[in-house]
């Protein structure tokens, strides 16, 4: 009894938090308002009300903060993110069929939602959330969350822009150590989160381990999904980290980390040779491992977060020598000069990364 009772008084609590009048379920509203997942936009919809509030629970306490979702769809997570109390919560949705639907919420979030009909990939959050909640980076994470449950071929690219903006302290990060909760296929998440030597260790790894503390939170049946997807589902979590493990820009980091994955199965020597041109390839080589006092015979994935930080420095020790070599690049198609140049618009970069 006294169980029962428990649980009930904590319904109360999160229903005070809202005081949403009753509303049909998100997916009655699905088919009240004809939502069809399009299929070429990779819309998957998650219908459990359960599981999207264990999503919203996994991100952290949210009572009084301040959220964004991105890709809300028909709004059952931002359904879950209002009713753990969030004080404000903003919707960025790029499809305006889900608007009526959104805004049938929003007539009923007593003014706490907000919703941006936009593309999260250009969407900028600098001036999104109030200037009293940020904290300094090296404080606590600040009562802002990020959360959504985006189409996988948008999640991982958008994952590489934040953590860039991340290095950059710029975007939702002017405010502080912005935490993330995202969806992604499960194996991806596996590879972000792979320690030294796991079979999953990729590009993917070093960068997200750099700037952020990853955690693989749970894993969501595709079944759970409208239309089911053909993976499973994983919720990742993002932490940003005080001081990067390997504390140099952006563009520097993924560029030496790209080409020493280039070749996964053979010496990491190999596919840091791509770094410089053919005629200096050895000499350069030999010095950086030298430098780096790193075993050029390892294979990417066996090498630890410290080497691939003594290989970035004597990277860059080398550029300080030799500027005109941060412009090479083997691939000729992608085009590195600086942080600003390495943008995604040339595709291969970001899409590329796992
Ligand atoms: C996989 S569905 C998930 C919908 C909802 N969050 C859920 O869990 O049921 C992805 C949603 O992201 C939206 N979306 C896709 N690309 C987007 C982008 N670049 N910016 C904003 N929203 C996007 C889609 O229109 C869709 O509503």
């Amino acid at each position: 009894m006294a169980g029962k009772a428990g649980s009930t008084t904590a319904k109360q609590v999160a229903a005070a938090c809202l005081r949403l009048p009753p509303l049909p379920s998100t997916s009655d509203l699905v088919k009240l308002y004809n939502l069809r997942a399009v299929k070429q936009l990779s819309q998957n919809f998650l219908m459990d009300h359960k599981l999207s509030s264990k999503i919203v629970r996994k991100s952290g306490r949210i009572r009084d903060c301040h959220v964004c979702e991105v890709g809300p769809g028909p709004g059952g997570i931002t359904r879950s993110i209002l009713e753990q109390g969030a004080a404000r919560v903003t919707v960025v949705e790029k499809d305006p069929r889900f608007l009526p639907v959104l805004e049938l919420l929003r007539d009923a979030s007593h003014g706490k939602l907000h919703i941006e009909l936009g593309d999260v990939l250009t969407y900028n959050m600098e001036k999104l959330f109030p200037p009293d909640l940020a904290l300094p980076w090296e404080d606590r994470p600040p009562r802002i969350h990020l959360i959504g449950n985006l189409p996988f071929n948008v999640a991982t690219p958008l994952i590489i822009r934040w953590l860039r903006d991340i290095s950059l302290r710029r975007n939702a990060w002017v405010n502080g150590r912005v935490r993330m909760t995202l969806t992604f296929q499960e194996e991806v998440v596996e590879r972000m989160v792979a320690p030294t030597g796991h079979a999953q260790r990729c590009r993917l790894s070093i960068m997200c381990q750099n700037w952020c503390q990853a955690t693989h939170k749970f894993t969501i049946p595709g079944r759970a999904f409208v239309p089911k997807p053909d993976v499973d589902v994983a919720i990742a979590h993002f932490v940003p980290r005080v001081e990067p493990q390997i504390p140099l820009e952006f563009w520097l980091v993924e560029k030496v980390v790209r080409c020493v994955f280039s070749f996964r199965q053979k010496y990491c020597k190999r596919g840091a040779g791509l770094l410089f041109p053919e005629d200096q390839r050895d000499e350069q080589i030999k010095k950086m491992f030298a430098v780096a006092d790193v075993n050029p015979a390892l294979r990417p994935f066996q090498l630890t977060m410290s080497e691939f930080n003594r290989l970035c420095h004597a990277y860059a020790a080398i550029l300080e020598q030799q500027p005109s070599l941060a412009k090479f690049n083997v691939r000729e198609r992608i085009v590195i000069v600086d942080g600003a140049d390495y943008d995604d618009d040339n595709g291969g970069v970001i899409e590329n990364i796992m």
